[in-house]
Formats: C-alpha cells, sequence, structure tokens
C-alpha cells in the first residue's frame, strides 16, 4: 500500500495555524476575570467557549490570506495596508456568518492579522512593522461609530488602533516578559499565561470594560489585576483569591477586558513564533 503523503505547510500555513492556536489557547486558559473561558460565559449572554473556537477556526483563510499578501507584495506600505483591511473585513463577514452576528474577535483579527502580515515579512522586526502597518491610513476602511471610538470621544481613550501604532507595548513591556518571569518559577504554563492576562490588564485601556462600566470598570480591572501579581501571582493562594475577587467584581460591574484577551493572544502568538525560529 502506498504511504498517504500529506502537502509540506507553507509558510503562509504555518503562520495562520500559529494565529488560530493563540486564540484557542486564550478561549481555553481559565479561570479567566468575567471573559470566556472553561468554567462559563464570563460577563457574556452570547458568547460561550464552542462559539469562540468556531470564530478562531472561521479566522484561518483569513489569516493565510494576510500572510501571502505580505509575501506577495513584500514590503510595508499602503497597497498591503490596503490589501489587508480588504482581508480582515471579509474575516470579519466570515467571523459574523460563523457566530450569527456575534462580534466575537474583531480586535484579534485587527492585532492578530497586523502580526502574522509582518511576521510573514520579517518575524524578528514583528512589533516595529505591524506598528508601521497600522500608522497608514486604509482609505477604503469605513468610519462606523464603533464603541472604540465612542469612548475615545468620551474619555480620550488610547484603544486598540493606538496600541497597534505604538508597537504593542502591552504585549512587548507587559505580557511576554511576564510571562516568561513566571515560567522561570515553575508554576506550570496555565498559571504563566494567566499571570501575563494580568499584567497586560494593569494598564490598559481596555475600550470593551471602558464602554460597559466606564473609567470605574478600568480602575477596578487595573487595581485588581495588580493585586493578584502583588499577593504573588495566580499560582499562590492568596494570589487566587484576588483573582477570585477580581473576577466578582468584573462580574458586578459587568466589564468584560476582551481586548486584553485579545492582547494576550497576540503574546502567546509571538511567543510561539520565538519558539519556532
Ligand atoms: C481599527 C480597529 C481596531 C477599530 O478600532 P475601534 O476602537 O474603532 O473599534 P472597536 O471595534 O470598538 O475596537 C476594536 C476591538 O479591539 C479590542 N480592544 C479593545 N481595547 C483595546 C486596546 N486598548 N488595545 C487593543 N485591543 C483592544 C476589542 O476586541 C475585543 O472585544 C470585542 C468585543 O467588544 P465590543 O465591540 O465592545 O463589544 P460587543 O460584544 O460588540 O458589544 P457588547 O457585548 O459590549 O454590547 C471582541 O471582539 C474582542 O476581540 C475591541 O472590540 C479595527 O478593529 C478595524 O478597523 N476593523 C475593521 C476591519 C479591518 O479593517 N480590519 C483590518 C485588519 S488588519
Ligand atoms: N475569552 C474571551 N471572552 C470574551 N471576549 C473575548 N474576546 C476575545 N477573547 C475573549
Amino acid at each position: 500500500m502506498r504511504a498517504l503523503k500529506l502537502h509540506e505547510l507553507t509558510l503562509a500555513e504555518r503562520l495562520a495555524d500559529m494565529a488560530v492556536d493563540a486564540l484557542i489557547d486564550e478561549a481555553d486558559l481559565s479561570p479567566k476575570p468575567a471573559l470566556v473561558d472553561r468554567r462559563g460565559n464570563g460577563a457574556h449572554s452570547d458568547l460561550h467557549l464552542g462559539l469562540m473556537h468556531a470564530s478562531a477556526l472561521s479566522l484561518w483563510p483569513m489569516f493565510k490570506a494576510m500572510a501571502e499578501a505580505a509575501l506577495d507584495i513584500g514590503e510595508i506600505g499602503l497597497p498591503l495596508r490596503e490589501a489587508l483591511g480588504r482581508i480582515g473585513r471579509e474575516g470579519e463577514q466570515a467571523m459574523l456568518v460563523t457566530t450569527n452576528g456575534v462580534n466575537t474577535h474583531r480586535g484579534a483579527i485587527w492585532a492578530l492579522g497586523l502580526l502574522t502580515a509582518a511576521a510573514a515579512l520579517a518575524p524578528r522586526d514583528i512589533t516595529l512593522n505591524a506598528a508601521r502597518l497600522a500608522l497608514l491610513n486604509d482609505r477604503y476602511a469605513p468610519q462606523p461609530l464603533s464603541h472604540g471610538a465612542q469612548v475615545a470621544q468620551r474619555y480620550g481613550a488610547r484603544g486598540a488602533r493606538e496600541e497597534a501604532q505604538l508597537g504593542f507595548p502591552s504585549v512587548t513591556q507587559r505580557g511576554l516578559p511576564q510571562l516568561r518571569k513566571s515560567r522561570q518559577q515553575n508554576i506550570g504554563e496555565q498559571n504563566a499565561r494567566l499571570d501575563a492576562l494580568l499584567a497586560i490588564m494593569t494598564e490598559l485601556a481596555d475600550t470593551c470594560v471602558l464602554y460597559r462600566a466606564g473609567p470605574e470598570g478600568i480602575a477596578a480591572m487595573q487595581r485588581g489585576a495588580q493585586a493578584v501579581l502583588d499577593a504573588g501571582g495566580s499560582a499562590t493562594l492568596a494570589g487566587r483569591r484576588q483573582l477570585h475577587e477580581l473576577d466578582n467584581q468584573l462580574l458586578a460591574l459587568n466589564a468584560s477586558p476582551g481586548g486584553a484577551a485579545d492582547l494576550l493572544a497576540a503574546c502567546l502568538f509571538i511567543d510561539r513564533l520565538d519558539g519556532a525560529l
């Protein structure tokens, strides 16, 4: 009998695999404060873990197309930025068809889309090149009054666009260093990832939290996340108590840190890519 020969994955396919894996790892990580995880729906009535998985898988062709566009065009500039915008909008439609209209991964399409394209061009300069792409103005992008735009107007908050334009400081200066520090303490991968999420939450202006719960919600998220880390992190008993407290507080405020969750996925993507280099 002849052996079945599987085709070797292209670079674009491997990057799409890594992006989807990062989204699934983020969704599965538990217990995340007020977010969808293996325990339940957090502060969401319209989301659940199966939907997050289906949504992540629906985005695989989009991530692959973004990486291919970067490889075809070969340089940072308006043609690539506008190609990514078009592919991203199509991906968002595919996501909405899969989820029956629920917004599961809009922020992740933005962050991981830019990072996937940047990784295809030059993995070692990934956040710098993602920022350069985010700084270019896509002439075809619609200007809807999104939740992010509304809270930017009301509170002057820096949202997803600015986070990318600055080269993802929440990821490079908070999430990744914490992930590596916690791993060195041999506390287990899930605890290290939870600590990374908390580190991201300590300073982020998450526009999802701001839209739902205002500055009070942001203060509760940032203060509570810092309290877990100060108590020794999510692997310690004292830290777990603080984490439980943070979960309760955010649920009471109906505040879901969806932006922080997307940035954790970005963090896991870059970490995986570093491991593959
Ligand atoms: C340029 C865009 C990023 C648009 O940004 P803008 O801020 O105008 O739009 P939003 O759609 O409100 O926000 C983008 C999403 O980014 C996540 N996010 C929030 N804060 C931050 C932050 N500080 N840094 C990084 N990322 C952040 C967040 O995504 C998660 O939350 C989603 C659910 O949130 P929300 O929409 O508020 O809630 P809903 O469930 O819809 O309603 P309620 O339940 O509250 O009633 C969830 O999807 C997570 O992913 C923000 O939502 C860019 O998005 C854009 O232009 N998109 C158009 C398509 C495109 O061109 N893409 C290009 C690909 S390269
Ligand atoms: N796990 C999660 N729960 C709720 N919103 C999210 N957006 C991205 N990941 C999420």
